[in-house]
């Protein structure tokens, strides 16, 4: 199992964006978080700025959308081209249909889970996505404390795409760090968002690769 590491750039300077993207050149690909006052009390920016980062970014873009009516809004971000676009379970009214015209588009496309929304009731529509994203801390903020107790819906997802016979990405988004990583990785992640672990470290660089060996050498050893 690969384990890749997006930084989130909700903990860069939004002042040198493009400066913050080069300090995490070694990372699997950016996390952008899209934030619209309303899904979540917290604003960032909308599809402008998506287009600007996909502009100069050497790493994949991985979207996160915290928005309501993800039906209406999340195409137009796979329209710019960007690499992974993930919406809401909870702000979808009809998540298969969406999720197929993104991956028409051609972005791949991830369903997002609160900590609140049970797994259960998406188990069967997995197929129609490229990866789920398990959310580890209430949504709208960086640098808060990681949700150990999220861990069975990993276990959950990581058996239920087994049976189905499809790669599905298992990210966690939300307090991921060194103490922490191992914990999420252990129970089937592969693809860890790190916001202020990752720039809040001198060198992002190098908290990077240490938080990509620590998860790698719980997949080798389980
Ligand atoms: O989606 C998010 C918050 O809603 C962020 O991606 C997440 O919180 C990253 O920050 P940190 O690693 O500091 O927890
Ligand atoms: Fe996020």
């Amino acid at each position: 199992m690969t384990a890749r590491i997006q930084p989130s750039i909700l903990s860069a300077d939004f002042a040198n964006l493009q400066s913050e993207l080069e300090r995490v050149g070694t990372a699997d690909g950016v996390h952008v978080d899209v934030m619209d006052n309303h899904f979540v009390p917290n604003l960032t920016f909308g599809p402008r700025m998506v287009e600007a980062l996909q502009r100069v970014s050497a790493l994949p873009l991985d979207v996160h959308l915290m928005i309501t009516d993800a039906d209406r809004w999340a195409p137009g971000y796979a329209e710019l081209g960007v690499f992974s676009v993930t919406f809401h379970a909870e702000a979808a009214q009809d998540p298969v249909a969406l999720a197929r015209r993104i991956r028409q588009i051609g972005s791949r496309v991830a369903l997002a889970l609160k900590p609140g929304t049970a797994v259960d009731p998406y188990l069967e529509l997995l197929p129609e996505f490229d990866q789920v994203l398990v959310m580890t801390v209430e949504p709208g903020f960086g640098g808060q404390a990681f949700m150990a107790d999220m861990m069975p819906k990993l276990r959950t997802l990581r058996a239920a795409a087994e049976r189905h016979g499809i790669e599905l990405w298992l990210q966690v988004d939300g307090g991921i760090a060194p103490e922490t990583i191992g914990i999420a990785a252990e129970a089937g992640a592969d693809t860890f968002v790190a916001g202020s672990s990752v720039y809040g470290a001198a060198d992002p660089d190098a908290a990077i690769a240490a938080l990509r060996e620590t998860a790698a050498a719980v997949h080798r050893h389980g």
